[in-house]
């Protein structure tokens, strides 16, 4: 069976400094794999980089097979539609100016071809289109006219969430998706993903500072410090003695954090 996502040895540099140091990994379809490490360990760089917003210096990324190169749109394109991405700040993938359905609906227009099944339906309305990824998300159609400033950070949270799912991509990068919202909020919102995953049979790739949040949302985990990935396991595996040092501290803070 071929990998949905392959990395092999990739390495990153900005400004002479080695952001990524020869990072390889797999991931299955359906799979959800997540990054976790310390702030500045060079997980956002991971994300943009497999998503093609930055090059790679050295390696390779595969996506269903076929090999990434930034200089090549036709498969950046492909990429594009299948890979979609939400990030820590909803705000940042919201247009200010718009209501937030039709930021909700943006990739689709950019993919009229990529309708998924559960819109096919609705697909000569945008604003259904609109209402049933707002349905899926758990946001009431009374939003649909909003701005993003008239929303809270988890509604905003979730109209990114709908955009993400807009084309049912086969993998869906969560970037600290909970790290800008009220604890109280941050559940929720693990809840829903964990719930669309399931509907939609996606992967996801999972970037936390937040161990438990890992923990909760992936099969498989992956530890970076300073662009290297020092261990990679099972998530039923957190507690194995085999496990790195920096891993089972990793683990000792965490469980410290939850007393
Ligand atoms: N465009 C850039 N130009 C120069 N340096 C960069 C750039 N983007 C990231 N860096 C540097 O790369 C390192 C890793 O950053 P990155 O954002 O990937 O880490 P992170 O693990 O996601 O951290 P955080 O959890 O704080 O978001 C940092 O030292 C950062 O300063």
């Amino acid at each position: 069976m071929t990998n949905m996502l392959e990395i092999n040895s990739l390495t990153k540099t900005y400004g002479g400094n080695v952001i990524l140091n020869g990072i390889s990994l797999t991931m299955n379809q359906g799979e959800s794999l997540g990054i976790i490490g310390e702030s500045g360990s060079g997980k956002s760089t991971l994300s943009r980089v497999i998503t093609g917003l930055d090059n790679i210096d050295e390696g390779e990324v595969v996506f269903q097979g076929i090999s990434l190169d930034p200089k090549k749109g036709k498969s950046l394109k492909k990429l594009r539609r299948h890979v979609q991405i939400v990030f820590q700040d909803p705000s940042s993938s919201l247009n200010p100016k718009l209501p937030v359905w039709k930021s909700a609906i943006e990739p689709l227009e950019n993919y009229t071809d990529a309708m998924p099944a559960y819109l096919q339906h609705v697909k000569h309305n945008k604003k259904s289109m609109a209402e049933v990824l707002f349905n899926k998300v758990g946001l009431s159609k009374d939003l649909l006219e909003r701005y993003p400033h008239q929303l809270s950070g988890g509604q905003k949270q979730r109209v990114a969430i709908a955009r993400g799912i807009s084309l049912q991509p086969d993998l869906l990068i969560c970037d600290e998706p909970t790290s800008s919202l009220d604890v109280s909020i941050q559940a929720q919102i693990l809840n829903l993903l964990k719930e669309l995953k399931r509907d939609l049979n996606m992967s996801y790739l999972f970037i936390s500072h937040d161990l438990a949040a890992v923990q909760f949302m992936c099969d498989k985990i992956a530890v970076l410090k300073d662009g290297t990935i020092l261990d990679m396991f099972r998530t039923e595996e957190i507690f194995s003695e085999t496990r790195h040092e920096y891993t089972k501290k990793l683990v000792s803070i965490a469980l410290q954090n939850a007393l």
